[in-house]
């Protein structure tokens, strides 16, 4: 599950401890580190490359630019010591005495430009790619930090904060929501065809059963023929009770239907199903208001599948300004190696992902944990 994904911030990890590397102190411990800055200063007058980035820390009183060191150092890695964005040499020479590290622009600007172009790859919707940039540039540049905490420490630090800051806006505990909720808590399924709504709502019907909740399904599809026997052999499968009209019927009297009969047979949740396409999306956007409006269900939930990429987080935009969703389902992740739907969905539209489809079988549904993805993304494994 998202290995493309993986592979390209590990990526990012190598390109900037490359980079960074030539800012590692050698091994010298911090005396010996301040003495040859002095003594190299003294003798500034011919540094050689290797020697430019110590020679910078020519005064530690704050006389910054030794003009021969400084012209040196500039040479050498095409470093503006005189930047308002960058360290001073000062700083730099200060950290570097202290046994601290700063990240400079320049380390940044190579691998930040190919993490970016890694994630729109990966299909992660460009305002979410941007606000991962942001928060790893801000998170690293100018950081200082102490000798003992690797380049690649610092990255996954960052990369880590970036990445949970756009996967988990919105984020609540559905069980706890349901567990809260008066009963019978309605529950109903927006998407596009195909993207496994019907067997999300099986799965779904399966995990609360597993802790302890029963619920009944009613197929508010009645726009495509076969819709009622497709769901009926979940709910024959699983032995629970659907609710249908004939195709045709209006879908908001047929969760209303399904309402009914939960609360005269005690059944905790109703799983409302609907159509995926009708005669024009105004049509379909329509009749979702409808049901919003005949039955205010306590919960929609986009389902579209991970694969889709791009596709999906755009539908999802869409289904959320028709038909306010409460979060979203995103099936077949098992089959998705980019991931970009999975981190981009929340942030695009505000709301949380609250499963993962994960394979075929009703058991293949796993609760959307932020936290979990971040550290299986930036994982060794
Ligand atoms: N690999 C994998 N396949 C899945 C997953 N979820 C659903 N599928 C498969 O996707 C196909 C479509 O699923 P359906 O549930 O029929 O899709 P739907 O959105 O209800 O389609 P309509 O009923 O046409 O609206 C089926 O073959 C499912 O078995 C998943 O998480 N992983």
């Amino acid at each position: 599950m998202f290995d493309g994904l993986k592979d390209k911030l590990s990526g990012f990890r190598k390109d900037v401890e490359e980079n960074a590397e030539v800012e590692e102190p050698a091994e010298q411990d911090e005396t010996e580190a301040a003495e040859s800055a002095a003594a190299e200063s003294a003798e500034a007058d011919q540094p050689t490359e290797s020697e430019a980035e110590t020679v910078e820390a020519s005064d530690a009183g704050g006389a910054s630019d030794g003009a021969a060191g400084g012209d040196a150092a500039d040479d050498a890695d095409g470093a503006d010591a005189a930047d308002d964005n960058e360290p001073s040499t000062f700083q730099r020479a200060k950290a570097f005495a202290t046994g601290r590290i700063i990240i400079e622009e320049e380390d940044l600007e190579q691998p930040l430009w190919d993490l970016e172009m890694a994630l729109l790859e990966s299909d992660v919707e460009m305002s979410v790619a941007e606000r991962i940039l942001d928060t790893v540039r801000e998170k690293m540049l100018g950081e200082s930090r102490k000798q003992v905490e690797t380049t690649g420490e610092l990255v996954e630090s960052a990369l880590h904060d970036a990445l949970l800051d756009v996967i988990a806006v919105g984020q609540f505990d559905f069980e706890e929501r349901i567990a809260a909720a008066d009963k019978p808590v309605t529950v109903v399924f927006t998407g596009v065809n195909g993207v496994g709504k019907t067997t999300s709502i099986a799965k779904l019907s399966e995990w609360l059963a597993d802790r302890g909740y029963s619920s009944v399904m009613a197929n508010g599809d009645t726009y495509r023929a076969g819709a009622n026997e497709q769901i009926q052999e979940h709910a024959d499968r699983l032995d629970r009770e659907l609710i249908s009209h004939d195709q045709g019927g209006d879908p908001a009297a047929v969760i209303y239907d399904g309402v009914e009969y939960a609360e005269a047979h005690d059944i905790d949740v109703v799983l409302g199903d609907t159509a995926g396409r009708l005669h024009t999306s105004d049509d379909l956007m329509a009749q979702l208001e409808k049901i919003d409006r005949v039955v205010d269900p306590d919960m929609t939930l986009f389902v579209d599948e991970a694969v889709a990429g791009q596709d999906a987080v755009n539908r999802a935009k869409e289904f959320n300004d028709a038909a306010e969703i409460d979060g979203a389902i995103l099936t077949k992740a098992d089959a998705d190696s980019s991931g970009g739907a999975a981190i981009s969905v929340a942030y695009v539209t505000g709301k949380p992902i609250l499963f993962l489809g994960t394979g075929q079988g009703y058991d293949d549904l796993t609760l959307f944990e932020p936290e979990e993805l971040v550290e299986s993304l930036l994982g060794e494994e």
